[in-house]
């Protein structure tokens, strides 16, 4: 076993978090490693947190990250970077909020980029979680900007989706009511020291009542993050999901799915790069040459590139 993946499996925080910059820069080698930290992997539970933009997010992971490490639990926090420049000013603010977690020894925090190859989340941030695993994270929390894409991709990569709500979304909830079903495991309704937060339960509650079969209904509960009020009741609703996930053998199948998706994904990326790497030789440029001359058809010619992708 290489030496860095032993010290973070020892519990190493600095090791650990230079193995992520490794795997997050593709620096040579670092399949070699992720290779061998995956049969250390499968002890933490993951829970993605979403929600839009003010919602208290970021708030939250640090009550109910506190709440956990006072029951001595370590930790692990991944918060997605937007990359659009529109948000920078907001991640800074969180980092701020989180500074005094990161003092704490028993809490891991990284933020990592959305650029995923495929759309998704990015494969790095996918290694990251299992590095954080094979560390000895008993939970890891990965924090998103709550719009579009990454709101699926959180659910996809985690055990409990954890959906923050604020009073006064309106119509808004409306709007998302299909969507929203869809991706919390547990509801909570933050900021509830504001005006309407109990209308909008009641409305999360009605628009759950719109699915008869649910094989675990989300719990929603009333929070206010900033004063850590409710925080110990929505630490409550997520065990809820996971022994509900453990009892029910749910679980597995949920992480068995989970697989399927990242080998697909980085099937896709390993053939993608072969492809790209086709383009520039000169035997590949000839053949295109004989395109223009009609010697060979391009349909031929791509099975003749697919052949050599196989053979090679
Ligand atoms: N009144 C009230 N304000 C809160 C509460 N929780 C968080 N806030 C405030 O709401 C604002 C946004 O909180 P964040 O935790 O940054 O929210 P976020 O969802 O991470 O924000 P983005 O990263 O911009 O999406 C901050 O000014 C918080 O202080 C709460 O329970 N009540």
């Amino acid at each position: 076993m290489s030496d860095i993946v032993k010290k973070v499996i020892e519990g190493k925080k600095r090791d650990c978090a230079r193995l992520i910059t490794i795997v997050e820069n593709e620096i040579n080698g670092y399949e070699k490693y992720l290779k061998e930290i995956y049969k250390y992997t499968g002890r933490a539970y993951i829970v993605g947190i979403t929600g839009p933009p003010g919602a208290g997010k970021s708030t939250m992971t640090d009550k109910l990250v506190k709440h956990i490490r006072s029951k001595g639990n370590k930790v692990g926090i991944i918060a997605i970077d937007p990359t659009s420049p529109f948000t920078k000013g907001a991640i800074l603010g969180d980092r701020v909020r989180m500074n005094d977690l990161s003092l704490d020894k028993g809490v891991f925090i990284r933020s990592m980029g959305t650029r995923g190859s495929l759309g998704g989340l990015s494969n790095a941030t996918q290694s990251a979680v299992k590095i954080l695993d094979a560390y000895g994270c008993d939970f890891i929390f990965i924090e998103t900007v709550g719009v579009g894409q990454s709101e699926i991709d959180i659910v996809k990569n985690s055990d409990t989706t954890l959906m923050i709500m604020v009073p006064g979304l309106g119509d808004d909830i409306q709007a998302i009511k299909a969507g929203v079903m869809e991706i919390g495991d547990v509801f909570v309704i933050n900021k509830a020291d504001k005006d309407g937060a109990k209308k909008t339960a009641l409305e999360i509650e009605m628009m759950l009542d719109f699915k008869k079969d649910w094989k675990f209904r989300p719990p929603v509960n009333l929070c206010v993050a900033e004063t850590g009020e409710g925080i110990d009741t929505t630490f409550k609703n997520i065990i809820k999901h996971k022994n509900y996930l453990e009892s029910s053998g749910e679980l597995t199948k949920k992480r068995f799915e989970r697989n399927k998706l990242e080998v697909k994904e980085l099937v896709q990326r390993k053939i993608s790069k072969l492809v790209k790497e086709l383009e520039y030789t000169n035997e590949v440029n000839e053949l295109l040459d004989k395109t223009i001359t009609k010697e060979i058809d391009i349909y031929s010619l791509s099975d003749i590139l697919v052949e050599k992708i196989i053979n090679d």
